[in-house]
């Protein structure tokens, strides 16, 4: 099977037994189009952590999923018999575990800096949602959102990177919407071209920057795989976790 994570994953359909996990190992449960699920995904791929990838077929959850699970949702971790949940969550959890490669920064401030920043980045991804959700066809009101929202993110681009010099925890919680926008401006109805655009030239750079960075690129998957997918889920609504891959 074609591993676009990066990692060793293997994905489970209904019915489908959990192969047992031995003890020290860790795994992630994982679905492959889900942006938040990509933020630990991203993570571990830049702490290079020996992870164990499972894709759980959401659409139809296997009982093994939900027991361990009470949101249902991913990504999920699992390791010596203990779950953590929630992205964010999961993604410091793993600097705590595996400190020597931490990606927070040690100093209190600059690390609730990085928080903080995460929480001024929601808008991109609340305007990304605006663009999916959409029923009526008039992208108005969502382009104004995210040209709003991108304005936002440009200003809060001082550096490289959100991390600063170099890519950090506020980075790795934002790039899973942007390395999906390509796939939104596709859509023909919609009728932008590109995100962010010339207006909108530091952040620009930036996500040029990011597809170069080896653990974004040992992770990220081609566009259309993305637009085939955000149709499948958005649109015809009847989502295909496999893709044929
Ligand atoms: N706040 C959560 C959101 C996770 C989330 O919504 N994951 C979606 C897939 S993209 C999910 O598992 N949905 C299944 C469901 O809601 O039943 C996080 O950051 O981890």
């Amino acid at each position: 099977m074609a591993n676009f994570e990066g990692l060793n994953s293997i994905t489970l359909n209904p019915g489908d037994e959990l192969p047992p996990l031995a003890a020290g190992r860790m795994r992630l449960y994982n679905m492959r189009f889900c942006p938040f699920a990509n933020r630990s995904v991203l993570y571990i791929s830049k702490k290079k952590l020996p992870v164990e990838v499972i894709n759980v077929n959401l659409k139809e959850k296997p009982d093994w999923f939900v027991q361990r699970n009470p949101l249902g949702k991913v990504p999920m971790i699992e390791h010596d018999g203990k779950v953590v949940f929630e992205s964010l969550v999961v993604n410091e959890y793993l600097d705590e575990l595996f400190p020597e490669t931490a990606i927070l920064p040690t100093d209190p401030y600059e690390r609730a800096q990085q928080k903080i920043l995460v929480e001024r980045l929601s808008s991109v991804q609340a305007a990304f949602f605006a663009f999916m959700m959409n029923k009526d066809g008039d992208y108005t009101q969502a382009i104004e959102s995210m040209e709003k929202a991108l304005a936002n993110a440009e200003s809060l681009l001082v550096d490289d990177f959100y991390g600063g010099k170099t890519t950090g925890y506020a980075d790795f919680a934002v790039w899973p919407i942007f390395e999906r926008f390509p796939a939104i401006t596709l859509n023909p109805k919609i009728g932008v071209k590109e995100f962010p655009g010339a207006k909108y030239p530091k952040l620009s750079a930036y996500i040029e920057r990011m597809k170069q960075q080896p653990e974004v690129k040992a992770v990220m998957k081609p566009v259309e795989l993305h637009e085939k997918f955000l149709k499948s889920a958005w649109i015809e609504k009847n989502p295909d976790y496999n893709l044929g891959i």
